[in-house]
């Protein structure tokens, strides 16, 4: 299992946003967490790479493991932990610099020199996005010149510049219209020969579409957890069927 966690409860003050999750993700497959607003989907995303770090007054107790180590641990690096488990966006963030330098920012923070290497896995990173067909004639023009789609796959070659083991994408596609949406669900489909995706989604199509694996929270509880095609066609308890049918949420 690339990510273990175990019995996680997280609070915001006294807002108690996450009870008892424990969750095993494989490596490789892409998993979908789905659940209505405000479930403490995007919340339990964000704990696998200590983005909640940011926030003050949180407290967590249980375990999350990454590749059998403990990621709330004294002593564990959270920059070098981040570039192990990169985040896509719901709403693309690119830096106001070009093209380029959006993929290679990852490279230089880690402190790589050497230009070719840089220009190589910049290069990389764009084809695995499937941006570079659309930008390798304008890699120095600004990122914010590229369109909604092409902001986010850029984004996603952010992230995999750094060579990550995880990728988190927090509704990576819905900001986007149809058409770039398919572009991501597809690359999402490629991307898992290589990576382990973790993605939160609205969208249950998608979900049906994109994942091997679906989670079901509700409330701050994961409510039911099993292989995509079991949660959307034999669902074993009634609120996830309910869910899924649209009934509520
Ligand atoms: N920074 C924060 N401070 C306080 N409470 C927060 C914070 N972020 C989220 N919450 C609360 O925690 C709960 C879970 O939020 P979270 O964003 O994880 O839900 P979600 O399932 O991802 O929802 P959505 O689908 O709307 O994005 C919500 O009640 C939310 O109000």
């Amino acid at each position: 299992m690339i990510i273990e966690a175990k019995n996680v409860d997280f609070w915001y003050g006294n807002f108690h946003a996450l009870r008892g999750i424990s969750m095993n993700i494989e490596k490789n497959t892409v998993t979908a967490f789905i659940g209505p607003s405000g479930c403490g989907k995007s919340t339990f995303l964000r704990l696998m790479n200590r983005m909640n770090d940011l926030i003050d007054h949180t407290r967590l107790t249980g375990e999350i493991l990454i590749k059998g180590e403990n990621i709330y641990s004294r002593g564990v690096e959270v920059d070098l932990l981040r570039s192990e488990v990169g985040m896509v966006f719901q709403k693309p963030n690119p830096f106001p610099k070009t093209i380029f330098e959006n993929v290679a920012y990852g490279l230089k923070v880690n402190g790589e020199r050497s230009k070719s290497v840089i220009r190589d896995k910049v290069e990389n990173a764009l084809k695995q996005a499937a941006l570079w067909g659309e930008v390798s004639d304008k890699l120095n023009q600004s990122a914010m010149a590229l369109s909604g789609g092409q902001q986010q796959r850029l984004c996603i070659a952010r992230a995999l510049a750094v060579s990550p083991d995880i990728i988190l994408m927090d509704e990576p596609a819905s900001a986007l219209d149809p058409i770039s949406t398919a572009k991501i669900e597809e690359l999402i489909f490629e991307l898992k020969s290589n990576y382990t995706i973790v993605i939160v989604t609205h969208n249950m199509q998608q979900a049906a579409r994109v994942s091997d694996k679906t989670a079901f929270f509700y409330l701050g509880e994961l409510i039911e957890y099993d292989n995509t095609k079991t949660m959307f066609l034999n669902p074993k308890k009634e609120a996830t069927q309910n869910y899924i049918t649209g009934r509520f949420g």
